[in-house]
């Protein structure tokens, strides 16, 4: 009898050694989610996905948005989702945490704006939003982007190009959505790792390395895959709700 116990209780705890890392994981809840707007929540045709909306209205945890776009698009999308207006926008350059709050800028335009006058000289660029678009700026994908990046390593600017699919955007070097993320995350009293974040996109990397988690949606680029924890199979909205859906059905949120 007392063998058949031990016989169990050793059982029992090789089990438990061989589950611990495991079920650590497991038992592993993300506190919130940060998501990207174009091409994540979009459909192809960069209409809202109304699938993406209805399902971010059910999640029982708080949802942010992460977008390349200017603060008043951010802020418009979450009011209309029905979120609380926590967004990071321009690539981390822009953040709010409510709408009755005023944002937060960094003072990175005058470097991309020095960027952009040398590689004016070489292209026919199209600034998009200027008027509205404070820390970065963004083009109009019409120019020889891989020539551009060369062009601009031989210079000293501290600045950096990223193609989100929608726009080229000229930003510092030193903010993407990653810090825009952390920076969100300490006026929400939470940290970048308890977020999941979704995206599509070169400009989601960074917020994906500062997260806890990483979903792309099948459209990402090669980029944002490799630095994904996760890839859903569909594309698009349909991809976001499937990686919402992932994360209830592991048990992650
Ligand atoms: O404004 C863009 O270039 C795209 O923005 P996104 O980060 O929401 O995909
Ligand atoms: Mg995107």
């Amino acid at each position: 009898m007392s063998s058949i116990i031990n016989y169990g209780s050793i059982i029992n705890y090789e089990w438990g050694s061989i589950l611990s890392p495991l079920s650590h994981l497991f038992s592993m809840k993300f506190k919130a989610i940060v998501v990207d707007i174009d091409g994540t929540i979009t459909c192809e045709n960069r209409e809202l996905h109304l699938g993406a909306v209805k399902k971010i209205r059910s999640l029982k945890v708080p949802v942010v948005l992460a977008t390349g776009n200017i603060i008043c698009y951010a802020r418009t999308a979450s009011k209309l989702i029905g979120l609380e207006g926590a967004v990071v926008a321009e690539n981390g350059g822009a953040v709010t945490v409510r709408y009755d709050l005023n944002g937060t800028f960094e003072e990175s335009l005058e470097e991309c704006e020095k960027a952009f006058s040398f590689l004016s000289e070489h292209f026919q660029l199209t600034k998009l939003d200027p008027f509205y678009r404070k820390t970065e700026i963004a083009l109009r994908r019409d120019f020889d982007l891989e020539k551009a990046r060369s062009l601009l390593e031989t210079q000293n600017f501290d600045v950096e190009m990223v193609d989100t699919k929608y726009a080229v955007h000229i930003k510092s070097t030193r903010v993407n959505k990653g810090s825009g993320l952390r920076k969100l995350a300490e006026m929400m009293g939470l940290e970048a790792k308890d977020f999941v974040a979704i995206g599509d996109s070169e400009n989601d990397v960074e917020m994906f390395k500062a997260a806890g988690f990483g979903i792309a949606v099948a459209n990402g680029d090669t980029k944002i895959k490799e630095a994904a924890d996760y890839v859903t199979e569909a594309s698009f909205g349909k991809g976001a709700v499937e990686a919402f859906e992932y994360l209830e059905s592991k048990g992650l949120i």
